[in-house]
């Protein structure tokens, strides 16, 4: 491709919180920080670590405060950054109580699953940012968007590219400094992924889009390319592939890290990543679950070692 990158791709590594809280086992506080560890080990600089959320709606994620607490007070901090997920003001009060330098909001291009995930509408959802983004602003804690259903709702079915675009310009001016794009569903396609991209770069610059995509149709990787050649420097993935959403049935994992270091590489773009280091992580923490490794690099890695 003409246009393709050599350029630098950062990854913001989502499985600890996105990878781990739809998890049925249990894992332990242990565990995680075990896992954020070796992914650090691995090279990645940004670790999303939990997610302050209502342990009534996502129980795997009831020990944000001591996961948090613990990176922040130890060596970790200064080799990484750990952003967190706030859905309000009480989650960022509690996570910047745990020493957050940095959170992310999370918001929804579609009415029903913005119900379903946060029980509000999504202009309610945008009213409960202000403080939040105001208190940030204040405290000097950086403060990412994202935005879920972007290609697509489990409930409503197809999400208007102008409807992004409108709320990721809104997202971007009350405060947050990059917008990541969920397709929380996995149903979006290259076409319609680089559409969607360049929709969305006509209202805000495309260096404060990110790309977050599910594989649940095989489509994650070819999104992230096609993403690649609108612009997109900045993608989300979680090690082993773990992951999905509580409340998108169906959502299965997202894009396994081990596959977008892999496309990288291949492409001569740097990530900062150790593939071999990564893949170890990866395979540790899906023997510990004791569940299947969804990267298809890791899979033939390990078939090797
Ligand atoms: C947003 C709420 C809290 C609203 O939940 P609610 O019930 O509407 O909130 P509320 O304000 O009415 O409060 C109800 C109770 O929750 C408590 N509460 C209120 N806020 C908090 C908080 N921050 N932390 C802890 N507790 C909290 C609050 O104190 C109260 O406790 P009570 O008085 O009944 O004992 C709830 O719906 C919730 O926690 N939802 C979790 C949603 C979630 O984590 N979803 C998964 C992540 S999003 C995702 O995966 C998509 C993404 C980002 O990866 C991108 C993509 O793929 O698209």
């Amino acid at each position: 491709m003409a246009d393709m990158p050599s350029d630098a791709v950062k990854i913001v590594e989502v499985g600890p919180r996105d990878g781990l809280q739809n998890e049925p086992s249990d894992v332990s506080t242990a565990q995680k920080l075990a896992l954020i560890e070796a992914l650090v080990d691995a090279g990645l600089a940004c670790v999303e670590a939990t997610a302050f959320v209502s342990p009534r709606w996502v129980p795997q994620m009831a020990d944000h405060a001591e996961v948090l607490t613990t990176l922040m007070r130890g060596p970790l901090a200064q080799r990484a950054r750990f952003p967190v997920l706030t859905p309000n003001l009480k989650g960022y009060e509690a996570a910047r109580d745990a020493g957050a330098r940095e959170v992310a909001v999370f918001a929804a291009a579609s009415e029903a699953f913005s119900q379903k995930n946060i029980n509000c509408s999504i202009d309610e959802s945008l009213a409960r940012f202000r403080p939040l983004l105001e208190a940030a602003a204040q405290d000097g804690i950086a403060v990412r968007g994202y935005l879920s259903c972007v290609l697509g709702c489990p409930y409503s079915g197809a999400v208007s590219a102008h409807k992004v675009s409108e709320l990721a310009a809104r997202l971007i001016s009350a405060g947050c400094y990059e917008v990541s794009l969920g397709d929380t569903i996995g149903v979006g396609t290259p076409h319609q992924t680089r559409a969607l991209i360049e929709s969305v770069s006509r209202r805000i610059p495309v260096s404060l889009v990110a790309g977050h995509f599910h594989d649940t149709y095989g489509q994650a990787l070819a999104n992230v390319y096609a993403a690649m050649e609108a612009g997109v420097r900045v993608f989300d993935a979680s090690v082993a592939g773990l992951g999905g959403c509580p409340y998108a049935k169906g959502a299965s994992g997202n894009l396994a890290t081990e596959d977008l270091v892999y496309l990288c590489q291949g492409l001569g773009v740097d990530t900062g990543v150790d593939l071999e280091k990564l893949v170890t992580a990866g395979d540790d923490i899906c023997q510990a679950l004791g569940r299947a490794n969804q990267s298809r690099v890791a899979r033939a890695m390990l078939a090797k070692r």
